[in-house]
């Protein structure tokens, strides 16, 4: 690990050493299996997720990564041949049995690897979702695109052209709307999937800043490839290797003194 790490967990771990206390658990995975048809892609997770944390899920390609975020507000149903064993709660409900999928993703939003904003103005993105969920009221929509945009550290480069192409904007503002459409529906967890992977440098740093921010108020689970982006962003990480959770704790830890020999191996940079 490059010395900048190093030295930023060394600070973290003391500057913010109240944040390794305890925070209650807001998703509890118990001995989570999945197939994909006859192939098993997940075995027996089990891990929480804690409050106003930014929990990281790292691990090398085809490890499972993004199967576990995309099961935890049911977007893997999307696969039909996908099937489950054991049990996510969030907020004391199983997800599965005791949630509808609108109602889980109302909570549980999630932002995908690439922008996606829909064709439409940046106004009309944010206030899809709302609109959707029968807000009609041009005062209150116009208060939620504002929240939102400001929740996602963009108003103050689109307060003047809300009504442009959403498609005009940067790959990095674009990414920043996106979040912005997530928080319109008020969630209390935010799903990220890789959400820096197709971005510069610079939008990079914005997005990560802004997760630091995100965090005071949501509760935060990022996927990402990216070792130094979990060491820099997260409180707590998950290793995962071959479908099944080798190592979970305090990202300090991880990343300093794993327990695993494998966690070691890939923190630093020995396979993967
Ligand atoms: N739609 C699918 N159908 C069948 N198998 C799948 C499907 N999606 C993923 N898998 C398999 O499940 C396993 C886990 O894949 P997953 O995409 O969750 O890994 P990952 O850690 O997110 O990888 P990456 O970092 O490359 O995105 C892999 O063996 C993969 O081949």
């Amino acid at each position: 690990m490059n010395q900048a790490v190093t030295e930023h967990l060394q600070n973290s771990a003391v500057s913010e050493g109240h944040e390794i206390e305890s925070k209650p658990s807001v998703i509890q995975t118990k001995g989570l299996d999945l197939w994909y048809g006859d192939s098993q892609a997940l075995y027996d997770i089990n891990m929480d997720v804690q409050e106003n944390q930014v929990t990281a899920i790292i691990g090398p390609s085809g490890c499972g990564k993004s199967t576990y975020i995309k099961t935890l507000n049911r977007m893997i149903e999307l696969n039909d041949s996908v099937k489950t064993k054991g049990e996510i709660i969030y907020r004391g409900r199983n997800i599965f049995s005791e949630y509808s999928v609108e109602e889980l993703r109302t909570q549980v939003g999630m932002v995908f690897q690439k922008p996606n904003p829909l064709p439409k103005s940046i106004y009309e993105n944010v206030v899809y979702g709302p609109r959707v969920h029968g807000i009609r009221k041009k005062q209150v929509l116009d208060e939620i695109v504002e929240r939102s945009l400001r929740g996602a550290a963009i108003w103050d480069e689109v307060k003047d052209r809300l009504h442009k192409d959403a498609y005009g904007l940067s790959g990095g503002q674009q990414q920043r709307l996106c979040i912005a459409r997530t928080l319109a529906f008020e969630p209390e967890v935010i799903l990220m999937d890789e959400p820096t992977s197709a971005l510069d440098p610079i939008s990079t740093a914005k997005i990560e800043e802004l997760i630091q921010q995100l965090k005071t108020q949501y509760t935060i689970v990022i996927v990402t490839h990216n070792m130094q982006q979990a060491a820099r962003i997260s409180d707590k990480t998950a290793f995962f290797l071959n479908g099944k959770l080798i190592e979970f704790d305090q990202t300090v830890k991880i990343f300093s003194n794993p327990n695993d020999k494998r966690t070691e191996d890939y923190v630093s940079g020995r396979f993967g």
